[in-house]
């Protein structure tokens, strides 16, 4: 821990929320994970054959395993097989280790940070199934995924087609139009958090009422509202950009399905008003916090949309693979992103991965994960500036785009947490509330 620091969120807070994702939601997924191998035996079968059935009851062990370490909160232990990222990984297992004074301390479920063990719950989850080849390619996550953004349909349906129309009259919009409509896909993007997994213990989530409608209701539950900086910014790279020159948005993509597609019409809005002129988005290299986006699932989406019998539904995933192939839009891999590490702590673990965001003009974080890697996931007052929080962490002017599901909020005004919390003692948890949380230019 830096010098100044608050302490981790963690499970040792008896009824925090961090306590009950461990005791009781992380159980839960892990439970739905074994499920859905189980329910796969007969395709593993028809893939592999018996070698098939033999890796269905292999990773099935390791995961039942996995879930009696947790719930009788034994010691985290190293991982075994190799994977690109296993040393990095157990190295900070070790120092984890390290930070426990106790004599033979180890790091357990339930005393380490909240953050650690729910990144480490997901890792093991993979390490299972790499474990278990030949169904060592298969994503236990990938049918709520799916099924998240074909009960969203319809709702996507009136988004996708609100972007279409809006593509034939941009050129007439004056620059006030142009701004309302800027926010209103910003605020469907935060919203579109609403819509992830993992909160639902791996239950449906999904969009079923036209978002667009929704946004003027949904405004007083912004608690930290910066869209204005973000508009001034690219506003302003636009005014003063010369003409080959560039401005990059970067998107770092949280869940896929209903909230993917509210990043896409974003991106492609970003580009046809000419805010942006290129936009970098970032995924995950494994299945993580049961929805996130990894490549399968942005190429997936996006071949769904295309052939889709809905016209502007596949206008758009026509449009958008077109974006991908002119280099207007580009798809990064990096592991950091499923490592446990604080964001504060990038430009020394990934400083390939810092450099390139520096290359942005302005970076958006989707969603509470990243928000809680942002701010350590740490128990700092409501009240401290987010830059504060950010501890160093700054390779761009960068804003949070996320619901709340986490105990953890910066940079709010004095009193604003204290009336929050007299009406609604879970404000923080619920997916309710949201932010902009913006830290410009240093
Ligand atoms: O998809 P998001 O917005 O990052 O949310 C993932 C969230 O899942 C939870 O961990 C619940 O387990 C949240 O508290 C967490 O931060
Ligand atoms: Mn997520």
């Amino acid at each position: 821990m830096m010098a100044g620091s608050p302490a981790s969120l963690s499970g040792q807070d008896v009824g925090s929320f961090a306590y009950l994702t461990i005791k009781d939601r992380i159980p839960q997924i892990l439970t739905k994970a074994i499920d859905t191998l189980h329910r796969h035996k007969n395709e593993f079968f028809e893939k592999h054959g018996e070698k098939g059935t033999e890796a269905e009851k292999k990773a099935i062990s390791l995961l039942s395993k996995l879930r009696n370490e947790l719930q009788t909160d034994k010691p985290i232990i190293p991982f075994v097989e190799k994977f690109v990222d296993t040393d990095i990984w157990n190295q900070y297992l070790e120092y984890q280790q390290s930070l426990i004074n106790e004599n033979d301390g180890k790091p357990r479920w339930f005393y380490s940070p909240w953050l650690f063990v729910e990144c480490y719950m997901y890792r093991r989850i993979h390490e299972a199934i790499i474990q278990s080849p030949p169904i060592d390619d298969f994503d236990v996550f990938k049918e709520s995924k799916e099924q998240n953004f074909f009960e969203s349909q319809e709702s996507l349906i009136a988004l996708c087609t609100h972007l279409q129309e809006l593509r034939t009259t941009i050129e007439d919009l004056d620059e006030n139009q142009l701004k309302d409509e800027f926010f209103k896909l910003l605020q469907i993007s935060l919203w579109g958090n609403k819509c992830d997994l993992s909160l639902s213990g791996g239950e449906t989530s999904s969009q079923r009422t036209n978002i667009i409608n929704s946004v003027e209701e949904l405004k007083p539950f912004i608690l930290v509202n910066d869209m204005e900086h973000l508009w001034s910014l690219l506003n302003n790279c636009k005014k003063t950009r010369e003409k080959a020159s560039v401005t990059r948005v970067d998107v770092v993509l949280d869940n896929s399905g209903f909230e993917l597609v509210t990043d896409l019409v974003l991106a492609d809005f970003l580009l046809c008003s000419q805010l942006a002129t290129e936009i970098h988005f970032y995924g995950k290299t494994i299945p993580w916090f049961v929805s996130d986006t990894t490549v399968h699932d942005f190429n997936w989406l996006i071949e769904q949309m295309k052939g889709s019998n809905h016209k502007w539904m596949s206008k758009c995933g026509a449009d958008w693979e077109n974006s991908i192939k002119m280099g207007r839009w580009v798809y990064h891999d990096h592991i950091f992103w499923t490592l446990p590490h604080e964001f504060c702590v990038m430009s020394q673990v990934a400083p390939d991965l810092y450099a390139e965001l520096q290359k942005a003009h302005l970076i958006l974080f989707k969603g509470d994960l990243n928000y809680r890697k942002l701010t350590g996931d740490r128990k700092w007052a409501c009240t401290i500036p987010f830059r504060q929080a950010l501890r160093g962490f700054h390779p761009a002017p960068l804003c949070s785009v996320r619901t709340l599901k986490a105990e953890v909020q910066v940079g709010l005004q004095p009193g604003q947490a204290e009336q929050l919390a007299a009406s609604e003692p879970n404000w923080m948890t619920t997916g309710k509330y949201g932010i902009f949380q913006f830290d410009g230019p240093l």
